[in-house]
């Protein structure tokens, strides 16, 4: 397995009596797709949320980039090049769909991001923002849309949207949190191809946790898999789902 982006190395985080996490490591590489599986309570979203920072760990360190990050705050390892993505997307439902993803951009929020939605005035403003923007869009065939608003689209469509804000800040790492939840199949495949094609063309990793292995597994690079807050097994999808631990704990058999 490539490594060098991310490094967790024995991390541990109990919630009063609950160990939620007990001493996981895990490596990712640079332009890879990982999935984090694993049964409720198994501790996959404490583990997204102690990568991103939103959780301090008991123990344990976090390398991103060579950089012990561990005690970074969210935006701090957000302007480092570890973004996160949430269940429910959060949009500006009135505004356009390229006007979601322009709010977005890393410049935009380091001016007065208020004063420009109230005045519209990225509009001819920044340029080479729109045509990131649209190369984006693009990319995740949400570019015949970049004039609708965002309350228009459907929900798998309004979480590739959110995809596309989150690229503008050109993140090296991606935490997704269920990215496939609700969606119909046919979308649910196009967000998996999606992530393929920001891997290979942006070269940006992901890490997402999903429910859905049916799914989701034939699009990914890597598995880890979790349960009781360690990790009992990871490789490739074909070796994890094949390992008589993961198939007696997670499918049932
Ligand atoms: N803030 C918290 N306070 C107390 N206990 C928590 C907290 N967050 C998580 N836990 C507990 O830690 C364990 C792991 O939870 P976590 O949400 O990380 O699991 P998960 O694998 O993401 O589950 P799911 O697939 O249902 O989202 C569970 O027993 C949960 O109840």
């Amino acid at each position: 397995m490539e490594k060098g982006l991310l490094s967790v190395q024995h991390v541990r985080k109990s919630f009063g009596g609950v160990t939620a996490v007990k001493d996981v490591s895990l490596e990712l590489g640079e332009g890879t797709l990982t999935m984090l599986i694993g049964p409720n309570g198994s501790g996959k979203t404490t583990l997204l949320n102690i990568i991103s920072g939103v959780i301090e760990p008991d123990s344990g360190r976090i390398v991103f980039k060579g950089r012990d990050i561990t005690r970074l705050y969210p935006h701090e390892r957000y302007r480092y090049g570890i973004a996160r993505s949430f269940q429910v997307p959060q949009l500006f439902t009135s505004l356009s769909v390229l006007e979601n993803v322009l709010v977005s951009s890393r410049l935009y929020l380091e001016e007065d991001a208020l004063g420009i939605l109230f005045t519209n005035s990225w509009a001819l403003k920044d340029w080479d923002q729109a045509q990131k923007a649209f190369e984006i869009l693009s990319l995740l065939k949400l570019d015949h849309l970049w004039d609708a608003p965002a309350r228009a689209l459907s929900g798998g469509q309004m979480k590739l949207l959110e995809l596309a804000r989150a690229l503008m800040s050109d993140p090296k790492l991606m935490l997704l949190d269920e990215p496939l939840a609700g969606v119909n199949p046919a979308l649910a495949h196009e967000i998996m191809q999606a992530l393929r094609r920001a891997r290979d063309e942006l070269g940006v990793s992901f890490l997402i946790v999903e429910h859905r292995l049916d799914l989701a597994s034939k699009y990914v690079d890597f598995v880890y898999a979790m349960n009781q807050g360690t990790v009992i097994s990871s490789g490739t999808p074909d070796e994890v789902f094949e390992d008589p631990m993961v198939v007696e704990s997670l499918l049932g058999g």
